[in-house]
């Protein structure tokens, strides 16, 4: 069942590792087949180089296993609470990679502060507010997504594909699984670039008239980006 998803996922999870933003077990990432209703994830702490697309671990929407020796992963109903509120997304990653997490710890949103940014994520990256006794003693992880879900309540889930969860770390989401690992691998290189501007100069300022104009050229109805076309 859903070999195909199973395949691209298991892939996904491995470039994780590839680009540098996992270490041992940490992180994860999913994939949805939106017909069927069902979503492939990671299995939960086996190691990434004795992982097999067969062992991605197939649930429903309420996180029921439908296929699966292995347990999926911890972050499942986080992912799920994603998927359901946000119906344009295809795959969702978490990760710890260094410096999104260093932010996520901070408690502070990643400003937009870059063409690189603008690019990507349109608007400063959100970081949530602390979850409350109830949230984190309840069901956490679910907790988290629904914490996630509420600071978008004002921000478009697909112009700005990923949050930091305060003082955990990442998600981020996108088409299907490679597009949410891509994003992963840029919200890295943001947030260190952030931090290392930031360092550099804590006055910086950046022109607004830059983030609208980058974010259109690779998303708006004129978009070009990336698919050969001359100025
Ligand atoms: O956020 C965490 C731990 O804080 C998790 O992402 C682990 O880093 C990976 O958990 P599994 O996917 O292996 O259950």
């Amino acid at each position: 069942m859903l070999q195909e998803l199973k395949e691209k996922v298991f892939h996904a999870n491995l470039e994780l590792v590839k680009q540098g933003l996992v270490i041992y077990t940490w992180g994860n990432v999913s994939g949805i087949d939106r017909e069927k209703g069902l979503i492939a994830i990671k299995p939960s702490g086996l190691d990434y180089d004795k992982m097999t697309a067969d062992d991605m671990v197939v649930v429903d929407l309420e996180g029921n296993i439908v296929e699966g020796k292995l347990r999926p992963s911890s972050d499942t109903p986080t992912h799920l609470a994603l998927y359901r509120a946000f119906p344009a997304i295809g795959g969702v990653v978490h990760t710890h990679s260094t410096y999104a997490t260093a932010w996520s710890q901070a408690g502070l949103d990643i400003p937009n502060i870059g063409t690189t940014h603008a690019d990507y994520f349109h608007k400063d990256i959100p970081c949530t507010a602390d979850m409350t006794a109830e949230e984190v003693r309840g069901d956490y992880e679910l907790e988290t997504g629904n914490v996630i879900v509420r600071r978008f309540a004002d921000i478009d889930p697909t112009a700005t594909p990923a949050v930091l969860v305060k003082n955990h770390g990442p998600f981020t989401w996108g088409k299907d699984p490679a597009d949410a690992v891509h994003n992963a691998v840029v919200l890295e290189q943001v947030a260190k670039m952030a931090f290392i501007a930031r360092t550099i100069n804590p006055a910086l300022t950046m022109n607004p008239l830059l983030i609208e104009k980058h974010y259109n050229r690779k998303h708006g109805p004129g978009a070009y980006y990336g698919q050969g076309k001359q100025d």
